[in-house]
């Protein structure tokens, strides 16, 4: 190629980058707009809602429905995430507590849902973002809740059952794993290795075909064991990109996990009802009482009625000896006509029942 045709290529581009950055301010403009008016229509003691989950999750899907390329889908909806994000920064910056350090997947997994333009809070434990979100200290809380490889995230689940919490969305990460070091790591001399338990679970037989022998040290994040490992010349970390780049570690090897499509899903937690989207998925938990046949007929209006059932984890109850709570997950609404029938027929037959959240399906 020319130096000419390089130069007007690039004179073309600074005039498309004017435009954009034109309609970009122009959208902020309108969303300033939007917050003015949701100001103005509130009632009296009314608190307003700046933030949209479901409007969101439109906005994204059309984005990637009228995408026409060469950019992919999901790289285009990256984008104006980022975009919707500053915009309604202009309206209210949200406040989202995290399970921390800094550099945790769930710090990931935060700024996929809501983008970057938030003020985030790392918390040293699962609970602490429950408590966060509960004081009101925080707008939203970002929580894993389960892994393909390691399935449910206990702590989580178990931390439903003592908050009043409403789940506002989800969003699903692809956890690559790598093995770093400091540099004065003597790499031929490695004799720990620190990660969180649920990371050493999920790079199990890596670990065991390269490092057979050197301990496995389970600390409570991949980000703290990172953070060891920077002061320490003979330990290494499994953690990913962000705690890598965050604590300036290396990698010795990369996606070291067991199963190539080790995902985890994250929930957001917060206080707002989120009206449906018509592509939206429902949490419930529910205790039935200790008899035979119970789970049976727990699912049978769920099958009847053709709502597809996600998922299904059973925890004790911790209100007695050998009792279960029930945690499930479902396609629909709980304003849709038939959920709200089987939630219904369900609760009839259940000891308790309680609908933690109807929340529009990840789209990212
Ligand atoms: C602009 C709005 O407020 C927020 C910002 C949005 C955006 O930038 O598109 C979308 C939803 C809200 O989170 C709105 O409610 O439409």
């Amino acid at each position: 190629m020319s130096e000419q045709e390089l130069k007007a290529l690039r004179v073309r581009i600074d005039s498309l980058d004017e435009k954009v950055l034109e309609l970009i301010s122009e959208r902020a403009r309108c969303a300033q707009e939007v917050a003015r008016v949701k100001m103005a229509s509130l009632a009296e003691g009314e608190v307003p809602v700046f933030y949209r989950p479901e409007r969101e999750a439109q906005v994204l899907k059309r984005v990637m429905e009228r995408n026409k390329g060469p950019l992919g889908n999901e790289e285009m909806a990256r984008l104006f995430r980022e975009i919707m994000s500053s915009c309604l920064a202009l309206e209210q910056p949200l406040k989202v507590a995290y399970l921390g350090p800094e550099g945790t997947f769930t710090q990931a997994a935060a700024m996929k849902h809501f983008g970057h333009a938030v003020i985030s809070k790392p918390m040293a434990a699962i609970d602490e973002v429950f408590r966060e979100v509960a004081a009101g200290a925080v707008n939203f809380g970002v929580v894993p809740v389960e892994n393909s490889t390691e399935g449910a995230v206990n702590h989580t689940l178990d931390s439903f059952l003592e908050h009043d919490m409403v789940i506002c969305g989800e969003v699903e990460l692809r956890i690559h794993h790598h093995l770093l070091v400091g540099e004065n790591t003597k790499t031929d001399s490695i004799s720990r290795i620190y990660s969180h338990a649920q990371s050493l679970a999920q790079c199990r037989k890596w670990l065991d075909a390269h490092y057979p022998n050197v301990e496995r040290i389970a600390v409570s994040s991949n980000a703290e064991a990172a953070k060891r490992v920077k002061g320490e010349w003979n330990s290494a970390a499994i953690a990913g990109d962000m705690a890598a780049g965050l604590y300036g570690l290396t990698r010795l090897a990369e996606k070291i996990e067991d199963r190539p499509d080790n995902s985890t899903r994250f929930l957001m937690i917060g206080n707002q009802e989120v009206p449906p989207t018509g592509d939206d998925k429902t949490s419930i938990i529910v205790s039935m009482s200790n008899r035979p046949g119970a789970l049976h007929e727990l699912l049978v209006p769920f099958h009847e009625n053709g709502i597809d059932l996600t998922r299904i984890e059973t925890r004790p109850s911790r209100s007695g000896k050998w009792t279960y709570v029930f945690f499930i997950d479902f396609a629909g609404h709980h304003r849709d006509p038939l959920v709200k029938s089987v939630l219904e027929q369900i609760s009839q037959e259940a000891v308790a029942l309680k609908v933690l959240g109807s929340y529009p399906k990840a789209v990212l």
